[in-house]
């Protein structure tokens, strides 16, 4: 019996440098398990930050459903750069705007120029009983308790559809990133796990961000963290509720808008094309 993914078309691309594949999986009632995802990440070529899995539409009016794995095969609610991704993807069906459905809700996307998209990320969380915070807190600054060796002593916590926590920082790029940001994403105030910002406002308008991410580890770009910055920023009175997010692969704009949606609009770019083998998936149940 051939694997029900053997010959799957699958798409490698980038959003701001934020690795992301594009499995479509219309059409196919079959879904990914935690150990399928991380048997394609491990064949060669295809390693990810996240992979966008297209499923049928479940609501009239909707362009797919969509799961977002992690390279561990943890599940996530958002994907800002995966998300234009799939847009430049269903483009070439014709489609200019998209609403798609995740675990977290429906996002919208629109395309800007060739290869620039925006996202209607939705609302932002900023309630603790919205985050997943292991206790009740104002999400505004939350204390590091216990504390953490190098991390500043408080943090802003915000869900956009997935958990952020964001550390404000004078100066990003010292950061040690791959010691920090584990510790933090496992730190005990989070049962889900988080994702890690660190920010530096270099003006209101502009923020400088390196991301730690929960399930992935170090990514050149997140673009649910750099909105989840953008309203923490604002939240804080430490930027305008519109600025350019800088990140290691490339600039996002972020814009909280006063009816409470936050847009992303930021670049992707498509690198190749192949087809999956059901060889990849021996020995993980089909
Ligand atoms: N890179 C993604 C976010 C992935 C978040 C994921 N690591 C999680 O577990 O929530 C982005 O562009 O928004």
């Amino acid at each position: 019996m051939p694997h029900p993914l053997d010959d799957r078309p699958i798409l490698r691309m980038n959003g701001a440098g934020n690795e992301i594949l594009v499995l479509d999986l219309r059409g196919l009632g079959h879904v990914l398990a935690p150990q399928e995802a991380r048997a394609i990440a491990a064949a060669p070529g295809l390693r990810f930050d996240q992979l966008m899995a297209l499923h049928d539409p479940r609501a009239a009016g909707d362009d797919a459903f969509m799961r977002i794995y992690n390279i561990d095969g943890s599940l996530a609610g958002a994907c800002g750069n995966g998300t234009r991704c799939v847009a430049w993807a269903l483009a070439r069906e014709g489609k200019e705007r998209l609403s798609l459905e995740t675990a977290a809700g429906r996002i919208e996307t629109r395309r800007v120029a060739e290869t620039q998209f925006s996202v209607d990320m939705g609302r932002p969380r900023l309630d603790w009983r919205e985050i997943p915070l292991s206790r009740e807190v104002d999400t505004r600054a939350v204390t590091l308790a216990p504390p953490v060796a190098g991390a500043p002593a408080q943090f802003s916590a915000v869900s956009m559809g997935n958990p952020h926590a964001v550390f404000f920082v004078p100066d990003a790029v010292a950061i040690p990133l791959e010691t920090l940001g584990p510790a933090l994403e496992h730190h005990p105030l989070f049962p889900e796990r988080a994702n890690i910002s660190f920010a530096q406002i270099v003006a209101r308008n502009d923020i400088l961000l390196r991301v730690w991410e929960r399930g992935t580890g170090a990514t050149r770009a997140c673009g649910s963290a750099a909105c989840a910055t953008l309203v923490a920023a604002a939240r804080a009175g430490l930027a305008e509720r519109q600025a350019r997010v800088r990140l290691p692969g490339g600039d996002l704009h972020i814009e909280w808008r006063a009816d409470d949606h936050v847009i992303m609009t930021g670049p992707v770019e498509f690198e190749f094309e192949t087809r999956l083998s059901g060889a990849l998936f021996e020995g993980a149940p089909a």
